[in-house]
């Protein structure tokens, strides 16, 4: 195990001064090297769930429980948004590069390690273009390439590939699973697609609507080689069914 969250809640307070309860006791363990996929309707504190892990928000209730010890922001842990969130008027090589300049790794060693994760996810040769230079799909990979940087114990994606058309989300994932395969990354992946779930991850978890709540976990025994030809498979069906399911 990586990190365990027992009995998490969150209760956020509104402008109004109303409270809003986002999860009621979530109780779930994320082991290394998995990917763990969160799925669930909207509104049911997926995203809530990432930024309690990430230490970006404090829970009401409840303890995570990280196996070796408290994680350091800044360097343990690997944020991956919906759009990607790249400073604009620097290279996409510098980009990559920025968490290890903020956290003085020396300049050589840096370059070495951003140049490195460009190659990675499929970028080596688009170091000195500008974000603005790259479609959507590529400037995701940047993103990716810089939360991998640090080889953070965790990687959190909410909803990484959510705003690129299907074709360019498919290829994503597989460059996904590659690059999981190449870091044994541990991943948590928040996602609105049955299918993207299925196909990448080694569990899935189903949040019930908010408040939420973990009601199901599934080890998906579709193996760890995966590719286009898996989703014509009946035991891949057999999961879509399944979840599609247990969401409504
Ligand atoms: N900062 C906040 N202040 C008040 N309420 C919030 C805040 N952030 C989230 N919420 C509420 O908490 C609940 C869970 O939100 P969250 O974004 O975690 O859900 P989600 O499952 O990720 O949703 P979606 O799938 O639509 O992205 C929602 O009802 C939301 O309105």
């Amino acid at each position: 195990m990586l990190v365990g969250v027992e009995a998490l809640t969150k209760t956020y307070k509104t402008r109004e001064g109303s409270n809003v309860e986002a999860l009621s006791p979530v109780t779930l363990d994320v082991y290394r090297g998995e990917l763990l996929s969160l799925i669930g309707p909207s509104g049911c504190g997926k995203s809530t769930l990432l930024r309690l892990l990430a230490g970006l928000e404090q829970a009401s209730g409840g303890v995570i429980r990280w196996q070796d010890g408290a994680p350091s922001r800044g360097t343990d842990i690997g944020f991956v948004f919906q759009e990607p969130v790249l400073l604009p008027w620097l290279s996409i090589q510098d980009n990559v590069r920025f968490p290890l300049d903020v956290f003085g790794v020396a300049r050589q060693e840096a370059d070495e390690r951003a140049a490195a994760m460009l190659a990675l996810v499929g970028l080596k040769d688009f170091g000195r273009a500008l974000p603005k230079e790259l479609s959507g799909g590529m400037r995701q990979r940047a993103s990716i390439a810089r939360a991998l940087v640090y080889r953070p114990r965790l990687v959190l994606m909410d909803e990484p590939f959510g705003a690129l058309d299907l074709l360019t989300r498919d290829r994503m994932n597989d460059e996904l699973l590659r690059i999981k395969a190449e870091t044994a990354a541990t991943i948590v992946f928040v996602t609105h697609s049955i299918d993207e779930a299925a196909y990448l991850s080694d569990r899935v978890a189903v949040m019930s609507p908010r408040p939420g709540r973990i009601s199901a976990v599934h080890t998906l025994d579709l193996g760890k080689d995966r590719d286009e030809a898996l989703k014509d498979t009946p035991d891949f069906h057999r999961w879509l069914s399944l979840l599609r399911r247990e969401l409504k």
